[in-house]
């Protein structure tokens, strides 16, 4: 997508994938900076400290932290050891393990002097296959806003939480991904951008959606609910960070909120999200999928910018308040209208049967 008009993406290698490049997402919406990383220590920081984020994101992010392990040392040992750090640098999106484990597959039974031009080649297919899934997720996102614009003759409103757009993958995005393919074929939409307290990542949202012209407005979370109530939501579309075979749904945190109070207002809740995000081990979202707990300082403070322009943090409780801060929720499957892949509109209880390429025989995943 775009920054300025210049189309960008959320990462890409380096001199023969030496090293990567990122656009560093906790500048934004501040300011635009990327940053190099030349080491897969930089990775593991990178992800951890939420620099790049989003669930596709730190799988391809993962990726080349592996391939940058190979450069350093392609020894078992070494990489064997820098795989377990990056693919544990966050719990929750199953896509950062999935990534790793399957550069890993590939290296493993490689001569050692052959892993890193080989992991250089699987990271590139596994950006450029990142790129393709969003696209297909936005085409086959997009008829659902088209329709809804047949039947009410009026933009349709869509209410998104966090940030599940182009920064969030490689490209396009996956839940901005059929809003953005609906708004250049011309759907007249508007956007309801949860803020998504407490790192805010709907700002970011809404710095996408204002590089790409996509009318939208900017909520506290929890205004959703009111909205509903009202009628001005006719849509919800949220990413999703892991969902298990039968579709239950981990997002961040709030997710959940939003689910219930579309399904007291008979308002659509789609969740859109590549195969990659799916984890074929899980089956009970609340029961079995890991929630990640981030530091209190994320709710004791807030973060902008000063009146120089510079990026400052403003303390907003007593550092020694207790502080719980669970950073994603679980949306049971019964509350989710469909999963938007890159397979088409699939019922959350459909997916083993869509997907059973995927799947090996005793149910692990492939
Ligand atoms: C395409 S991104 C989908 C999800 O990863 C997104 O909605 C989300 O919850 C991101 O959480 P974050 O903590 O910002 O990495």
């Amino acid at each position: 997508m775009k920054v300025n008009g210049i189309p960008t993406r959320s990462i890409r290698s380096l001199d023969g994938g030496t090293a990567v490049e990122i656009v560093d997402q906790t500048s934004l919406p501040y300011h635009y900076e990327t940053r190099v990383l030349n080491d897969w220590r930089d990775c593991v920081e990178a992800i951890a400290n939420m620099r790049v984020r989003g669930a596709p994101l730190i799988g391809i992010t993962g990726a080349w932290g592996v391939v940058l392990a190979a450069k350093e040392d392609p020894e078992n040992a070494a990489l064997l050891a820098a795989a377990d750090a990056i693919a544990n640098a966050r719990p929750t999106a199953v896509n950062l393990s999935w990534a790793v484990h399957r550069m890993m597959g590939a290296l493993l039974p490689r001569e050692p002097s052959l892993r890193f031009e080989a992991a250089v080649k699987l990271a590139e297919a596994m950006t450029q296959e990142d790129v393709l899934t969003c696209r297909a997720i936005g085409e086959a996102g997009a008829p659902l806003i088209a329709d809804l614009y047949q039947k009410l003759r009026r933009p349709v409103n869509i209410l998104t939480h966090c940030n599940a757009g182009w920064l969030a993958t490689v490209d396009y995005g996956t839940a901005l991904a059929p809003i953005y393919a609906a708004f250049e074929r011309g759907t007249p939409l508007h956007v309801w951008v949860d803020e998504t307290r407490p790192r805010n990542q709907g700002l970011l949202t809404a710095w996408e959606l204002a590089q790409h012209g996509v009318p939208h407005t900017i909520i506290a979370d929890n205004a959703g609910g009111q909205l509903m109530q009202q009628g001005d939501v006719d849509l919800v579309i949220v990413g999703a960070d892991r969902i298990t075979r039968r579709g239950d749904v981990a997002n961040k945190i709030g997710t959940y909120l939003k689910a219930l109070a579309a399904h007291d207002n008979d308002v659509p809740f789609y969740v859109a999200a590549p195969s990659s995000t799916i984890d074929w081990k899980l089956t009970d979202g609340k029961r079995q999928i890991p929630i990640e707990n981030r530091a209190s300082s994320e709710l004791l403070s807030v973060r902008g910018i000063d009146s120089t322009g510079r990026i400052a943090a403003v303390q907003i409780a007593p550092v020694e308040e207790a502080v719980a801060n669970p950073a994603f929720d679980v949306t049971h499957n019964r509350f989710v209208t469909g999963l938007i892949t890159e397979r088409g509109v699939v019922a959350p209880t459909d997916l083993t049967s869509v997907f059973s390429d995927k799947l090996l025989p005793e149910g692990g995943a492939s």
